[in-house]
């Protein structure tokens, strides 16, 4: 037990306005805490590609608060060691005896834990860096995209006082200039392995996002049981803990849960090759993210370790890099980590330069792949073609929790992400097709890849068939067998068996009705806004027309701890509207399919009086009537108002291509 190898792990954050710092400091802390037998071998590396004096701030707070908390944590065994989440219900108090003493310290903690939230919510830019002195010095002449690499390492482990240890952390801002492309999360991921590769160089690297804290401490050690506990460690290249989320709305309103995919897919691919890779609560292989292929295949392609010229030309020119990533190629899990942290700031900060990847496999066989939005399917694809299989990390309780993103702009911004980054990859040379063709992902592996991956591929024909019904009622046509016809049972049946199987998947994952119908309904939306966004996104980035932004979901805690924010919201559940051009699709289909139910109703009516049959029958109602209620939310939106409604740009945006749509319908 007492000899687990070292674990580097990585949270990363962008903009301290999205992803308030707090919530950064409570993910960091949740790791400070977390359970191993030698915590001299953990590290924490957080990068802020937001460059802020506030979130650096904020973390030399948290590294100080840390001595108290992490004793408090280990001495009562706290369960959930996010203090955000700890304090926000009542202390636990044992078998009915009250411990006072437990008590008196829960109160002292939480008062000290309060005073440190405010010290970081009242923090201000200009303060920190008048009264900072030199250590925010790196930070005034600092612009978000146009700085040097800062390295500041804020708690040394070997300056623990004996019994009160906690890991090392250290904070980075990559270099930043506005003539490199710096590649998003993937172009930060590099930068921490490189970084973390010169000063602690663990062999197993953990990766969270800046809301995904730690809600089980002994997630280090489940995970050292698949990363070491089968006979091949090909089995377990990379461990994925799934996505699951806090204070989650009830019915998942917004379709993001992902309950179903993660209980069904996820256990599905436990067949395969495993799991995907989900960019957060992932421990990886350091060697994997090396390009290292499994055990199975080095003693074909690799004779001898490479040499120190070979190693430069992938790698790069950083002297300790090469040598730290020798060590981690030669396969030594147990090898000791460095421990002087300060004298290794000057080469972590070499390796944190925007040039040094240039002529280099970074982003490409080495470290996280560039070239899409989705850098966690990418590069877990690449490692999956590689040969690994990956182990999933399903523990009770969950290994890490975040927030899912609430209200209508962020859910279907990030839906919008997600959808260009996956096609990207279907078109890109790292497409699953050629992986199964030409490497070694497995067919079937391949299919389940494809099945998210195809996500945005759906939108152009699901338009068709959402303009098809109100086509036909406008036009007085029909493109179903009408009810009498025997034929008629075809499409009948394929909607209801589709309906009916999905019901009861989510049924078998203890599901309510209103969460399958929310997610339903989530996903007709989601197709007419944000994957045909993406599709024609791609589109345009494919012709040269465009580049693709990752654009981060804004993250809010929803257990504020002395409730007062947030409470006058009338139902988080409810979608909200801006003006993005993401709502204009939607609005115009739902506009369209009102008018066209109402046209083809007022004709039924008056042609049922003149005797008149033929025309559009039961199904091509029912095909608009189920639109209107997919889109019900976007219905609400034109008769409500403030953040509830439509905004009027978007309703007059719309209005006009429906009348332009009808006009042309209903020309002879
Ligand atoms: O230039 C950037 C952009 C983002 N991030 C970080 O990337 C993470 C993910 O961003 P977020 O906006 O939270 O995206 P989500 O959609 O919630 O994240 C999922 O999807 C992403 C891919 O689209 C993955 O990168 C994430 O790991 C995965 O959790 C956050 O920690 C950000 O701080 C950076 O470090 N640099
Ligand atoms: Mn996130």
């Amino acid at each position: 037990m007492e000899e687990l190898p070292a674990v580097d792990m990585f949270v990363t954050t962008a903009d301290p306005a999205l992803e308030p710092p707090l919530i950064t400091v409570n993910t960091v802390l949740s790791l400070l805490a977390l359970d191993y037998p030698d915590v001299g071998r953990l590290a924490c590396y957080v990068s802020d590609d937001g460059c802020s004096p506030v979130t650096c701030y904020a973390l030399r707070e948290a590294a100080k608060f840390a001595g108290l908390w992490v004793p408090f944590c280990k001495r009562h065994d706290v369960g959930v060691r996010a203090p955000f989440m700890y304090f926000s219900s009542a202390p636990e108090v044992g078998n009915g005896t009250v411990d006072h003493e437990f008590l008196e310290s829960w109160a002292l903690m939480k008062s000290q834990y309060e005073k440190l939230a405010r010290r970081i919510e009242n923090a201000d830019e200009g303060t920190i860096m008048r009264d900072g002195g030199d250590e925010f010095a790196e930070f005034i002449d600092a612009e978000r995209g146009n700085h040097p690499t800062i390295v500041k390492v804020l708690w040394d482990n070997s300056k623990s006082k004996a019994g009160e240890e906690f890991p090392h952390l250290v904070y980075l801002s990559r270099e930043k200039s506005p003539r490199h492309r710096h590649n998003f999360k993937a172009g930060a991921m590099n930068v921490l392995t490189r970084v973390s590769a010169v000063m602690t160089n663990a062999p197993i690297m953990l990766n969270v996002d800046c809301d995904m804290f730690a809600n089980n401490p002994q997630v280090a050690l489940h995970a050292m049981c698949l990363l070491l506990g089968f006979d091949d460690e090909i089995h377990s290249g990379f461990v994925q803990a799934p996505q699951k989320f806090y204070g989650g709305l009830k019915d998942d309103p917004f379709g993001n849960q992902m309950q179903v995919i993660t209980k069904k897919i996820g256990g599905g691919l436990a067949g395969i090759q495993g799991m995907f890779y989900g960019g957060t609560g992932c421990f990886h292989r350091r060697k994997v993210i090396y390009g290292v292929p499994p055990p199975d295949t080095v003693k074909h392609e690799m004779k001898g370790s490479p040499s120190y010229k070979e190693l430069q030309a992938k790698f790069g020119s950083s002297k300790e890099l090469i040598e730290s990533s020798r060590n981690i190629i030669s396969g030594d899990l147990l090898a000791r980590p460095t421990v002087d942290l300060s004298s290794r700031v000057e080469m972590a900060k070499q390796v944190g330069d925007c040039n040094y990847e240039a002529g280099t496999c970074w982003g490409q066989e080495i470290g996280w792949v560039y070239g899409s939005m989705t850098e966690d399917i990418l590069t877990g694809l690449r490692i999956h073609a590689a040969g690994w299989e990956s182990a999933l990390l399903d523990t009770e309780p969950p290994a890490f929790l975040g927030c899912a993103p609430t209200g209508g702009p962020a859910s279907l911004t990030q839906f919008k992400r997600w959808a260009t980054g996956l096609l990207e990859i279907l078109i890109s040379q790292n497409s699953p097709i050629l992986g199964t063709i030409f490497r070694r992902l497995q067919l079937r592996q391949c299919l389940a890849y494809l099945i998210v991956e195809a996500w945005p591929v759906r939108a152009p024909f699901e338009l068709c068939y959402a303009l098809l019904g109100p086509f036909c009622l406008l036009t007085n046509q029909s493109f179903l067998p009408t009810a009498s016809d025997e034929g008629f049972r075809i499409p009948a049946a394929l909607f209801l068996t589709y309906h009916i199987y999905h019901l009861m998947e989510y049924k078998e994952c203890g599901l309510s009705v209103r969460a399958w119908w929310n997610n339903h309904r989530m996903q007709r939306i989601t197709s007419a806004s944000a994957w045909l966004l993406a599709f024609l996104t791609v589109i345009l980035k494919t012709l040269g027309l465009s580049e693709t932004v990752f654009e981060v979901t804004r993250k809010e805690s929803s257990t504020s701890s002395d409730g007062g924010a947030g409470t006058d919201e009338a139902d988080p559940g409810l979608f909200t509207f801006d003006s993005a051009p993401v709502f204009i699709p939607v609005t115009v289909l739902s506009m369209l399919n009102i008018v066209a139910l109402a046209v083809a109703a007022w004709r039924a009516v008056v042609g049922a009086a003149a005797g008149v049959h033929g025309g559009p029958g039961i199904g091509e109602f029912v095909c608009c009537g189920w639109i209107v209620l997919c889109f019900w939310p976007f219905v609400r939106g034109l008769v409500s108002r403030g953040k509830y409604g439509i905004p009027w740009s978007v309703r007059v945006k719309a209005g006009l291509i429906v009348a332009a749509f009808v006009h042309i319908c209903t020309r002879n």
